[in-house]
Protein backbone atom coordinates (compact mmCIF):
# COMPACT_ATOMS: atom_id res chain seq x y z
CA UNK A 1 0.00 0.00 0.00
CA UNK A 2 1.07 3.56 -0.74
CA UNK A 3 0.25 6.77 0.99
CA UNK A 4 -0.29 9.69 -0.47
CA UNK A 5 2.75 12.00 0.78
CA UNK A 6 2.44 15.86 2.88
CA UNK A 7 4.89 17.93 2.14
CA UNK A 8 5.96 20.11 5.32
CA UNK A 9 9.02 22.61 5.19
CA UNK A 10 11.58 22.86 7.71
CA UNK A 11 10.38 25.53 9.26
CA UNK A 12 6.81 26.73 9.54
CA UNK A 13 6.00 30.24 10.62
CA UNK A 14 2.38 31.05 13.08
CA UNK A 15 1.83 34.17 12.62
CA UNK A 16 -0.80 35.10 15.65
CA UNK A 17 -5.04 35.78 15.14
CA UNK A 18 -8.11 34.34 15.31
CA UNK A 19 -9.04 30.97 14.16
CA UNK A 20 -12.92 30.87 12.83
CA UNK A 21 -14.97 28.16 10.77
CA UNK A 22 -15.38 24.04 11.02
CA UNK A 23 -12.84 21.50 11.00
CA UNK A 24 -13.27 17.67 11.48
CA UNK A 25 -10.66 15.87 13.68
CA UNK A 26 -7.75 13.60 11.82
CA UNK A 27 -8.47 9.95 12.23
CA UNK A 28 -7.04 8.63 15.53
CA UNK A 29 -3.59 6.57 15.19
CA UNK A 30 -4.37 4.91 18.29
CA UNK A 31 -7.76 3.52 17.07
CA UNK A 32 -5.72 3.16 13.69
CA UNK A 33 -3.15 1.45 14.39
CA UNK A 34 -5.15 -1.06 16.60
CA UNK A 35 -7.55 -2.12 14.02
CA UNK A 36 -4.51 -3.13 11.83
CA UNK A 37 -3.72 -5.20 14.36
CA UNK A 38 -6.91 -6.59 14.71
CA UNK A 39 -7.34 -6.96 11.21
CA UNK A 40 -4.31 -8.83 11.12
CA UNK A 41 -4.94 -11.29 13.58
CA UNK A 42 -8.90 -12.11 13.24
CA UNK A 43 -8.01 -13.38 9.80
CA UNK A 44 -10.49 -12.81 6.71
CA UNK A 45 -11.50 -9.91 5.74
CA UNK A 46 -11.62 -6.41 7.28
CA UNK A 47 -12.94 -3.25 5.55
CA UNK A 48 -11.63 0.35 7.84
CA UNK A 49 -13.15 3.15 7.13
CA UNK A 50 -11.45 6.49 7.70
CA UNK A 51 -8.37 5.12 7.90
CA UNK A 52 -5.13 7.41 9.04
CA UNK A 53 -2.11 8.62 7.06
CA UNK A 54 -0.15 9.38 9.89
CA UNK A 55 3.47 7.89 9.52
CA UNK A 56 2.51 6.09 12.74
CA UNK A 57 -0.28 4.51 10.79
CA UNK A 58 1.72 4.04 7.51
CA UNK A 59 3.98 1.83 9.46
CA UNK A 60 1.32 -0.19 11.11
CA UNK A 61 0.16 -1.48 7.98
CA UNK A 62 3.47 -1.80 6.66
CA UNK A 63 3.89 -4.11 9.65
CA UNK A 64 0.46 -6.06 8.75
CA UNK A 65 1.60 -6.67 5.32
CA UNK A 66 5.29 -7.65 6.27
CA UNK A 67 3.37 -10.13 8.34
CA UNK A 68 1.43 -12.04 5.42
CA UNK A 69 -1.69 -9.55 4.94
CA UNK A 70 -2.84 -7.88 2.08
CA UNK A 71 -4.27 -4.25 2.07
CA UNK A 72 -5.63 -2.16 -0.65
CA UNK A 73 -7.51 0.86 -1.02
CA UNK A 74 -11.16 1.18 -2.07
CA UNK A 75 -11.03 3.77 -4.59
CA UNK A 76 -14.64 5.35 -3.79
CA UNK A 77 -14.64 4.90 -0.05
CA UNK A 78 -11.12 5.59 0.63
CA UNK A 79 -11.38 2.20 2.98
CA UNK A 80 -8.64 0.08 3.86
CA UNK A 81 -9.49 -3.87 2.71
CA UNK A 82 -6.95 -6.06 5.03
CA UNK A 83 -7.27 -9.44 3.98
CA UNK A 84 -5.21 -12.29 6.44
CA UNK A 85 -4.47 -15.42 7.19
CA UNK A 86 -4.46 -15.88 11.02
CA UNK A 87 -0.48 -15.94 11.92
CA UNK A 88 0.12 -19.14 12.81
CA UNK A 89 -1.69 -20.44 9.20
CA UNK A 90 0.14 -18.16 7.15
CA UNK A 91 2.44 -19.73 5.13
CA UNK A 92 5.34 -17.52 5.67
CA UNK A 93 5.38 -17.86 9.33
CA UNK A 94 8.57 -19.94 9.04
CA UNK A 95 10.78 -17.83 7.59
CA UNK A 96 12.96 -15.16 8.83
CA UNK A 97 11.49 -11.67 8.18
CA UNK A 98 11.90 -8.01 8.95
CA UNK A 99 9.73 -5.88 10.19
CA UNK A 100 9.96 -1.59 10.49
CA UNK A 101 8.13 0.64 13.02
CA UNK A 102 9.41 3.71 11.95
CA UNK A 103 9.01 5.67 15.64
CA UNK A 104 5.57 4.31 16.51
CA UNK A 105 5.82 3.23 20.33
CA UNK A 106 2.38 1.73 19.67
CA UNK A 107 3.46 0.08 16.77
CA UNK A 108 6.16 -1.64 18.15
CA UNK A 109 5.04 -3.08 21.71
CA UNK A 110 1.95 -3.74 20.13
CA UNK A 111 3.32 -5.96 17.32
CA UNK A 112 6.24 -7.05 18.83
CA UNK A 113 4.14 -10.03 21.08
CA UNK A 114 2.11 -10.56 17.57
CA UNK A 115 5.37 -10.95 15.54
CA UNK A 116 5.85 -13.70 17.99
CA UNK A 117 3.16 -16.06 17.18
CA UNK A 118 5.68 -17.11 14.52
CA UNK A 119 7.95 -19.85 14.55
CA UNK A 120 10.09 -17.66 12.40
CA UNK A 121 13.12 -15.57 13.45
CA UNK A 122 11.50 -11.51 12.84
CA UNK A 123 13.98 -8.72 13.15
CA UNK A 124 12.16 -5.57 14.93
CA UNK A 125 13.55 -2.72 13.25
CA UNK A 126 12.70 1.25 14.11
CA UNK A 127 14.39 4.67 13.90
CA UNK A 128 14.64 8.21 15.54
CA UNK A 129 13.47 8.37 18.92
CA UNK A 130 12.09 4.53 19.00
CA UNK A 131 15.69 3.88 19.57
CA UNK A 132 16.37 5.50 22.82
CA UNK A 133 12.90 3.88 23.69
CA UNK A 134 12.92 0.82 26.73
CA UNK A 135 11.97 -2.05 24.97
CA UNK A 136 13.21 -4.24 28.00
CA UNK A 137 9.84 -5.35 28.90
CA UNK A 138 10.16 -8.08 25.73
CA UNK A 139 13.08 -9.77 27.51
CA UNK A 140 11.66 -10.19 30.84
CA UNK A 141 8.67 -10.99 29.74
CA UNK A 142 8.50 -13.09 26.08
CA UNK A 143 11.21 -15.80 27.70
CA UNK A 144 8.66 -16.85 29.78
CA UNK A 145 6.03 -17.19 27.00
CA UNK A 146 8.43 -19.96 25.03
CA UNK A 147 10.02 -16.61 22.50
CA UNK A 148 13.46 -16.35 22.48
CA UNK A 149 14.79 -12.69 22.34
CA UNK A 150 17.98 -10.92 21.54
CA UNK A 151 18.19 -7.03 21.87
CA UNK A 152 20.82 -4.34 22.46
CA UNK A 153 20.57 -4.18 26.49
CA UNK A 154 16.73 -3.44 26.75
CA UNK A 155 16.80 -1.32 23.08
CA UNK A 156 16.02 -1.68 19.41
CA UNK A 157 16.85 -3.69 17.45
CA UNK A 158 15.33 -6.89 18.59
CA UNK A 159 15.38 -10.73 17.25
CA UNK A 160 12.82 -12.92 18.10
CA UNK A 161 11.64 -16.13 17.99
CA UNK A 162 8.39 -17.79 18.42
CA UNK A 163 5.17 -19.20 18.72
CA UNK A 164 4.15 -17.32 21.59
CA UNK A 165 2.27 -19.56 24.13
CA UNK A 166 -0.22 -18.11 26.41
CA UNK A 167 0.49 -18.62 30.11
CA UNK A 168 -0.58 -17.22 33.18
CA UNK A 169 2.00 -14.13 33.63
CA UNK A 170 2.45 -11.11 35.68
CA UNK A 171 3.76 -7.95 33.98
CA UNK A 172 4.60 -4.29 35.35
CA UNK A 173 2.52 -1.71 33.79
CA UNK A 174 3.98 1.43 34.93
CA UNK A 175 5.70 2.39 32.17
CA UNK A 176 3.62 1.92 29.44
CA UNK A 177 -0.10 0.44 28.72
CA UNK A 178 1.27 -0.60 25.42
CA UNK A 179 2.99 -3.79 25.90
CA UNK A 180 0.20 -4.77 27.82
CA UNK A 181 -2.18 -3.97 24.58
CA UNK A 182 0.14 -5.93 22.52
CA UNK A 183 0.08 -9.15 24.96
CA UNK A 184 -4.25 -9.11 24.64
CA UNK A 185 -4.15 -9.29 21.24
CA UNK A 186 -1.57 -11.84 21.05
CA UNK A 187 -3.19 -13.71 23.77
CA UNK A 188 -6.55 -13.44 21.64
CA UNK A 189 -4.95 -14.66 18.61
CA UNK A 190 -3.14 -17.54 19.99
CA UNK A 191 -6.91 -18.11 21.26
CA UNK A 192 -5.91 -18.32 25.12
CA UNK A 193 -7.89 -20.33 27.11
CA UNK A 194 -8.42 -20.28 31.02
CA UNK A 195 -5.38 -17.91 31.47
CA UNK A 196 -4.82 -14.84 32.96
CA UNK A 197 -2.14 -11.85 32.42
CA UNK A 198 -2.35 -9.98 36.22
CA UNK A 199 -1.09 -6.35 36.00
CA UNK A 200 0.77 -4.54 38.60
CA UNK A 201 0.52 -0.45 38.48
CA UNK A 202 -1.40 -0.09 34.89
CA UNK A 203 -0.67 3.33 33.36
CA UNK A 204 -2.78 4.77 30.65
CA UNK A 205 -5.80 2.58 31.46
CA UNK A 206 -8.26 3.90 28.85
CA UNK A 207 -5.89 3.00 26.81
CA UNK A 208 -6.66 -0.69 27.49
CA UNK A 209 -9.86 -0.33 27.12
CA UNK A 210 -9.69 1.33 23.70
CA UNK A 211 -7.84 -2.30 22.72
CA UNK A 212 -10.43 -4.36 24.45
CA UNK A 213 -13.42 -2.46 22.67
CA UNK A 214 -11.35 -2.73 19.23
CA UNK A 215 -10.60 -6.71 19.72
CA UNK A 216 -14.78 -6.71 20.36
CA UNK A 217 -15.34 -5.09 17.24
CA UNK A 218 -13.28 -7.36 15.13
CA UNK A 219 -14.79 -10.63 16.62
CA UNK A 220 -11.56 -11.58 18.91
CA UNK A 221 -11.85 -13.77 21.86
CA UNK A 222 -12.21 -10.47 24.80
CA UNK A 223 -10.91 -11.44 28.64
CA UNK A 224 -12.56 -10.08 31.20
CA UNK A 225 -10.99 -6.82 33.10
CA UNK A 226 -10.94 -7.44 36.65
CA UNK A 227 -10.13 -3.83 37.61
CA UNK A 228 -7.04 -3.85 35.21
CA UNK A 229 -5.44 -5.79 37.58
CA UNK A 230 -6.04 -9.23 35.92
CA UNK A 231 -7.28 -9.94 32.57
CA UNK A 232 -8.92 -13.53 32.34
CA UNK A 233 -9.23 -15.46 28.57
CA UNK A 234 -12.16 -17.61 29.82
CA UNK A 235 -13.45 -21.13 28.11
CA UNK A 236 -15.83 -19.47 26.01
CA UNK A 237 -15.71 -19.35 22.37
CA UNK A 238 -14.54 -16.71 20.12
CA UNK A 239 -16.64 -13.28 20.46
CA UNK A 240 -18.47 -12.18 17.85
CA UNK A 241 -17.89 -9.47 15.71
CA UNK A 242 -20.43 -6.59 16.27
CA UNK A 243 -20.12 -5.15 13.05
CA UNK A 244 -19.79 -7.51 10.12
CA UNK A 245 -21.77 -7.58 6.98
CA UNK A 246 -22.00 -10.39 5.16
CA UNK A 247 -21.90 -11.03 1.72
CA UNK A 248 -22.61 -14.42 0.15
CA UNK A 249 -19.73 -17.19 1.38
CA UNK A 250 -17.41 -14.69 3.33
CA UNK A 251 -17.95 -12.08 6.57
CA UNK A 252 -16.30 -9.36 6.46
CA UNK A 253 -15.79 -7.11 9.57
CA UNK A 254 -16.26 -3.35 8.89
CA UNK A 255 -14.60 -0.82 11.29
CA UNK A 256 -14.64 2.65 11.54
CA UNK A 257 -11.71 4.09 12.76
CA UNK A 258 -12.20 6.96 15.24
CA UNK A 259 -11.67 10.71 15.40
CA UNK A 260 -8.45 11.91 17.79
CA UNK A 261 -9.68 13.19 20.89
CA UNK A 262 -5.60 13.60 20.94
CA UNK A 263 -5.09 15.82 17.88
CA UNK A 264 -8.25 16.94 18.43
CA UNK A 265 -7.30 18.41 21.54
CA UNK A 266 -4.83 21.07 20.02
CA UNK A 267 -7.62 22.05 17.81
CA UNK A 268 -10.16 22.77 21.16
CA UNK A 269 -7.48 24.66 22.29
CA UNK A 270 -6.97 26.81 19.86
CA UNK A 271 -10.80 27.20 19.56
CA UNK A 272 -10.39 28.04 23.31
CA UNK A 273 -8.04 30.66 22.81
CA UNK A 274 -8.70 32.25 19.48
CA UNK A 275 -12.03 31.15 18.58
CA UNK A 276 -14.67 30.28 18.50
CA UNK A 277 -14.39 27.31 16.10
CA UNK A 278 -16.57 23.99 15.35
CA UNK A 279 -15.13 20.44 15.10
CA UNK A 280 -16.48 17.32 14.43
CA UNK A 281 -15.41 13.45 14.46
CA UNK A 282 -14.87 13.63 18.11
CA UNK A 283 -17.09 10.79 19.93
CA UNK A 284 -17.77 12.14 23.39
CA UNK A 285 -19.05 8.51 23.89
CA UNK A 286 -15.25 6.98 22.72
CA UNK A 287 -12.78 5.02 25.59
CA UNK A 288 -10.01 7.29 24.40
CA UNK A 289 -7.91 8.85 27.52
CA UNK A 290 -7.63 11.97 25.80
CA UNK A 291 -11.65 12.74 25.63
CA UNK A 292 -10.72 13.89 29.40
CA UNK A 293 -9.21 17.31 28.15
CA UNK A 294 -13.02 18.10 27.54
CA UNK A 295 -12.45 18.28 31.83
CA UNK A 296 -9.65 20.79 31.69
CA UNK A 297 -11.30 22.95 29.03
CA UNK A 298 -14.82 23.11 30.93
CA UNK A 299 -12.72 24.22 34.34
CA UNK A 300 -10.95 27.07 32.36
CA UNK A 301 -14.35 28.52 31.94
CA UNK A 302 -14.31 28.70 28.13
CA UNK A 303 -17.29 28.54 26.22
CA UNK A 304 -18.13 25.02 25.35
CA UNK A 305 -20.82 22.85 23.44
CA UNK A 306 -20.69 19.49 23.22
CA UNK A 307 -22.91 16.86 21.05
CA UNK A 308 -22.51 13.64 19.77
CA UNK A 309 -22.07 15.62 16.36
CA UNK A 310 -19.71 18.47 17.04
CA UNK A 311 -18.03 20.73 19.76
CA UNK A 312 -18.49 24.13 19.67
CA UNK A 313 -15.67 25.77 21.76
CA UNK A 314 -14.70 29.79 21.97
CA UNK A 315 -13.18 32.07 24.73
CA UNK A 316 -14.89 32.99 27.88
CA UNK A 317 -17.78 35.33 27.39
CA UNK A 318 -17.71 39.22 27.64
CA UNK A 319 -14.70 39.87 29.60
CA UNK A 320 -14.37 36.89 31.58
CA UNK A 321 -10.36 35.64 31.49
CA UNK A 322 -9.68 32.06 30.70
CA UNK A 323 -8.81 30.68 34.44
CA UNK A 324 -6.36 28.35 35.58
CA UNK A 325 -7.23 24.98 36.19
CA UNK A 326 -5.59 21.45 37.99
CA UNK A 327 -5.70 18.32 36.18
CA UNK A 328 -4.26 14.78 36.41
CA UNK A 329 -2.55 13.69 33.26
CA UNK A 330 -1.45 10.34 34.27
CA UNK A 331 -3.33 8.08 32.86
CA UNK A 332 -4.12 10.91 29.33
CA UNK A 333 -0.12 11.42 29.07
CA UNK A 334 -0.54 13.16 25.63
CA UNK A 335 -2.60 16.21 26.68
CA UNK A 336 0.64 17.68 28.44
CA UNK A 337 1.56 19.54 25.53
CA UNK A 338 -1.91 20.84 24.27
CA UNK A 339 -2.87 21.66 27.83
CA UNK A 340 0.27 23.71 28.36
CA UNK A 341 -0.37 25.34 25.48
CA UNK A 342 -3.78 26.38 27.09
CA UNK A 343 -2.51 27.15 30.36
CA UNK A 344 -0.48 29.59 28.75
CA UNK A 345 -3.33 31.87 28.38
CA UNK A 346 -5.45 31.06 31.66
CA UNK A 347 -5.11 33.62 34.46
CA UNK A 348 -3.16 31.80 37.87
CA UNK A 349 -1.12 28.75 38.00
CA UNK A 350 -2.11 25.69 36.55
CA UNK A 351 -1.25 22.31 37.69
CA UNK A 352 -0.81 19.50 35.88
CA UNK A 353 0.04 16.22 37.47
CA UNK A 354 1.93 13.17 36.01
CA UNK A 355 4.96 14.26 34.79
CA UNK A 356 6.61 11.28 35.46
CA UNK A 357 4.70 9.43 32.45
CA UNK A 358 6.66 12.05 29.77
CA UNK A 359 10.22 10.84 30.25
CA UNK A 360 10.03 8.14 27.56
CA UNK A 361 7.50 10.04 24.82
CA UNK A 362 9.24 10.74 21.46
CA UNK A 363 11.15 12.86 23.86
CA UNK A 364 11.48 14.23 27.47
CA UNK A 365 8.53 15.94 27.34
CA UNK A 366 8.38 17.41 30.41
CA UNK A 367 11.82 19.09 29.69
CA UNK A 368 11.08 19.94 26.18
CA UNK A 369 8.01 22.20 27.17
CA UNK A 370 10.19 23.50 29.65
CA UNK A 371 12.44 24.65 27.29
CA UNK A 372 10.61 25.15 24.57
CA UNK A 373 8.10 27.11 26.28
CA UNK A 374 10.77 29.34 27.91
CA UNK A 375 11.71 30.91 24.41
CA UNK A 376 8.23 32.33 24.64
CA UNK A 377 8.53 33.40 28.09
CA UNK A 378 6.46 30.98 30.32
CA UNK A 379 7.63 29.57 33.39
CA UNK A 380 7.27 26.34 33.74
CA UNK A 381 8.53 24.38 37.11
CA UNK A 382 8.59 20.86 37.52
CA UNK A 383 7.73 19.96 40.84
CA UNK A 384 8.42 15.92 41.73
CA UNK A 385 5.32 14.78 39.74
CA UNK A 386 3.58 17.94 38.62
CA UNK A 387 3.82 20.47 36.07
CA UNK A 388 3.22 23.89 36.99
CA UNK A 389 2.41 26.59 34.57
CA UNK A 390 2.51 30.36 35.28
CA UNK A 391 -0.54 31.89 32.92
CA UNK A 392 -1.88 35.06 31.62
CA UNK A 393 0.86 36.59 30.96
CA UNK A 394 1.37 37.88 27.08
CA UNK A 395 3.57 35.49 24.77
CA UNK A 396 6.47 36.52 23.15
CA UNK A 397 6.60 36.73 19.38
CA UNK A 398 9.36 37.00 16.92
CA UNK A 399 11.07 34.01 18.11
CA UNK A 400 12.12 30.72 16.81
CA UNK A 401 10.97 26.90 18.99
CA UNK A 402 11.82 23.68 18.12
CA UNK A 403 9.44 21.12 17.65
CA UNK A 404 12.34 18.63 19.30
CA UNK A 405 11.80 15.88 16.69
CA UNK A 406 8.39 15.32 19.12
CA UNK A 407 5.33 15.48 16.86
CA UNK A 408 3.11 17.33 20.09
CA UNK A 409 5.49 19.91 21.30
CA UNK A 410 5.45 21.09 17.71
CA UNK A 411 1.68 20.97 18.00
CA UNK A 412 1.41 23.04 20.74
CA UNK A 413 3.71 25.31 20.23
CA UNK A 414 1.80 26.50 16.86
CA UNK A 415 -1.83 26.95 19.17
CA UNK A 416 0.48 29.11 21.76
CA UNK A 417 1.83 31.15 19.18
CA UNK A 418 -2.57 32.16 18.28
CA UNK A 419 -2.09 34.66 20.84
CA UNK A 420 1.36 35.50 20.76
CA UNK A 421 2.78 38.88 20.69
CA UNK A 422 4.71 38.46 17.27
CA UNK A 423 4.75 35.48 14.81
CA UNK A 424 6.54 32.42 16.09
CA UNK A 425 8.93 30.25 13.98
CA UNK A 426 8.78 26.32 14.47
CA UNK A 427 11.93 24.33 13.63
CA UNK A 428 11.98 20.69 12.35
CA UNK A 429 7.51 21.42 12.06
CA UNK A 430 7.16 18.24 9.93
CA UNK A 431 7.46 16.26 12.98
CA UNK A 432 3.97 16.77 12.93
CA UNK A 433 3.25 14.15 10.33
CA UNK A 434 4.12 11.29 13.17
CA UNK A 435 0.76 11.67 14.17
CA UNK A 436 -1.41 14.27 12.04
CA UNK A 437 0.31 15.09 9.05
CA UNK A 438 -2.65 17.80 7.87
CA UNK A 439 -2.05 19.79 11.05
CA UNK A 440 -1.07 23.26 9.37
CA UNK A 441 -3.45 22.53 6.77
CA UNK A 442 -6.06 22.36 9.21
CA UNK A 443 -4.84 25.52 10.80
CA UNK A 444 -4.79 26.97 7.50
CA UNK A 445 -8.21 25.97 7.17
CA UNK A 446 -9.36 27.91 10.39
CA UNK A 447 -8.00 31.28 8.96
CA UNK A 448 -4.55 31.13 10.42
CA UNK A 449 -1.72 32.98 8.55
CA UNK A 450 1.20 30.30 7.97
CA UNK A 451 4.73 31.33 6.44
CA UNK A 452 7.83 29.82 6.02
O1 LIG B 1 -1.94 2.78 23.22
C1 LIG B 1 -1.83 3.87 22.67
O2 LIG B 1 -2.41 4.14 21.59
C2 LIG B 1 -1.03 4.92 23.35
C3 LIG B 1 -0.80 4.84 24.70
C4 LIG B 1 -0.12 5.88 25.48
O3 LIG B 1 1.16 5.42 25.83
P1 LIG B 1 1.50 4.82 27.29
O4 LIG B 1 0.63 3.66 27.55
O5 LIG B 1 2.94 4.45 27.14
O6 LIG B 1 1.27 5.94 28.27
C5 LIG B 1 0.04 7.18 24.66
O7 LIG B 1 0.95 8.03 25.31
C6 LIG B 1 0.49 6.88 23.26
O8 LIG B 1 0.64 8.07 22.53
C7 LIG B 1 -0.54 6.04 22.53
C1 LIG C 1 3.94 8.83 22.62
C2 LIG C 1 3.21 8.79 21.50
O1 LIG C 1 3.07 7.72 20.66
P1 LIG C 1 3.82 6.33 20.65
O2 LIG C 1 4.14 5.95 22.08
O3 LIG C 1 2.84 5.36 20.05
O4 LIG C 1 5.05 6.48 19.84
C3 LIG C 1 2.41 9.96 21.11
O5 LIG C 1 1.66 9.84 20.13
O6 LIG C 1 2.50 11.02 21.74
Amino acid sequence: MTFEKIEIPYLVRIHPGPVKGEITAPASKSSMQRAAAAALVSGGSSRILNPGISNDDQASIGVIEALGATVTKEETSGALLVTANSLQMEASQDKEITVHFGESGLGIRMFTSIAALRSGVTHIQGEGSLLTRPMDFFDQTLPKLNVQIKSHEGRLPLDIQGPLLPKDITIDGSLSSQFLTGLLLAYAAADATDVTIFVTNLKSRPYVDLTLKVMADFGLKVPENNHYESFYFGNSPKGKASTTTNTNTTTTTTYQVEGDWSGGAFLLVAGAIKGPITIRGLDPQSTQADKAVLKALADTGCQLSVTSDLIEIGPAAGDMRLKAFHFDATDCPDLFPPLVALACYCQGKTVIEGVSRLAHKESNRALTLQQEFAKLGVKIDLQDDLMIIEGGKPLKGDVTTHSRHDHRIAMAAAVAALGATGPVAIEEAAAVKKSYPNFYRHLENLGVTLSD
